[in-house]
């Protein structure tokens, strides 16, 4: 990434802070991010102290200087918030959308010029460099630009391309696949709560167990249910606890889970397209 250039983010909520949290720790300089958002002053001006990022409330200001836009509003605030901008929006600049949902056809639509517009689904663990991100390529997007969005999220973790019609599927998995963690880490809580151990050392434990795991994964490469099979010995405690998951049918849980919210991303997208028409 050339020193010089600007990025400027619309919007400044999770995952905006989350991409500057771990861009600032590698090829960017904050003076190179300039942060705008709707309304919410506070916002900005904690932005700019926790990260040394430039902030701007003329978002026109903003988008009109930078060379990379990313598009980091929630998908319902979209159609405005492109709205807003598309008039100083210039077809050299690359549009990196973080939407959920939303075509890169409705967002070139939405700005009515034959913009390079990149779609990209990362998730909220670029903060610390540990996104899996997928990208994808608009219509009037080239290799260049893919190259450059690629090199960008490159700065805070792992990158696939894909085509853009999976990334409804990649939102479901990646996208939201954090929340489905913590969600299990939540319940480990309770647990250990209920079975009457200490909660800062069940704390330290279940953290351990998580990150050992995802490790074994990664080392090993064998399949998670050879790792589960490692674990469960015959008449054991493992074979006694998965028992209930199976009884409340776990797996099948976790599948309708994806599902769902892959499909959701679907409905986001077309709620957009419904409110423009
Ligand atoms: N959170 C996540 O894990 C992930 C989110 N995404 C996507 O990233 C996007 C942002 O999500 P998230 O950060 O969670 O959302 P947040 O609600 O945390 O932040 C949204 C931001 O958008 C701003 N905003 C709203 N309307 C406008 C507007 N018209 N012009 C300029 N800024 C505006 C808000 O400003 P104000 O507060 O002033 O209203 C706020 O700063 C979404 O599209 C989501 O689908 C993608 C991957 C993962
Ligand atoms: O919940 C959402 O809609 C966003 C997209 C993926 C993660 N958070």
């Amino acid at each position: 990434m050339k020193q010089e250039t600007t990025v400027a983010f619309i919007g400044a909520g999770s995952m905006a802070e989350a991409l500057i949290s771990g861009m600032t720790k590698t090829l960017y300089q904050p003076e190179q991010m300039v942060v705008t958002n709707r309304s919410d002053a506070k916002r900005l001006e904690y932005m700019q102290q926790t990260y040394g990022v430039r902030i701007e409330t003329d978002k026109e200001k903003a988008v009109s200087e930078a060379d990379i836009i990313i598009l980091a509003m929630k998908p319902k605030d979209a159609a405005e918030g492109i709205a807003s901008v598309a008039h100083v929006i210039n077809e050299q600049q690359l549009i990196i959308s973080l939407l959920a949902g939303v075509t890169t056809e409705a967002i070139v639509s939405l700005i009515g010029k034959q913009v390079a517009v990149v779609r990209a689904m990362p998730n909220t663990s670029a903060a610390i460099g540990q996104s899996a991100t997928a990208i994808a390529l608009g219509h009037y997007a080239t290799d260049a630009h893919l190259a450059i969005a690629k090199t960008l999220f490159e700065t805070v973790g792992i990158v696939a391309v894909v085509q853009e019609q999976d990334l409804h599927a990649v939102t479901g998995l990646s996208g939201s696949g954090p929340a489905y963690v913590y969600y299990l880490v939540e319940a480990m809580e309770k647990a250990a709560d209920e079975i009457g151990l200490d909660r800062a050392v069940a704390k330290d434990l279940i953290l351990q167990t998580i990150i050992g795991a995802a490790h074994m994964l990664k080392a090993t490469n064998k399949h998670p249910s050879v790792l589960r099979k490692e674990v469960t010995s015959p008449g054991g405690t493992t074979e006694a606890g998965i028992g209930v998951l199976e009884h409340y049918r776990y797996q099948e849980a976790v599948i309708a889970c994806i599902k769902r919210a892959t499909e959701r991303s679907e409905e986001l997208g077309q709620a957009l397209l419904s409110s423009v028409k």
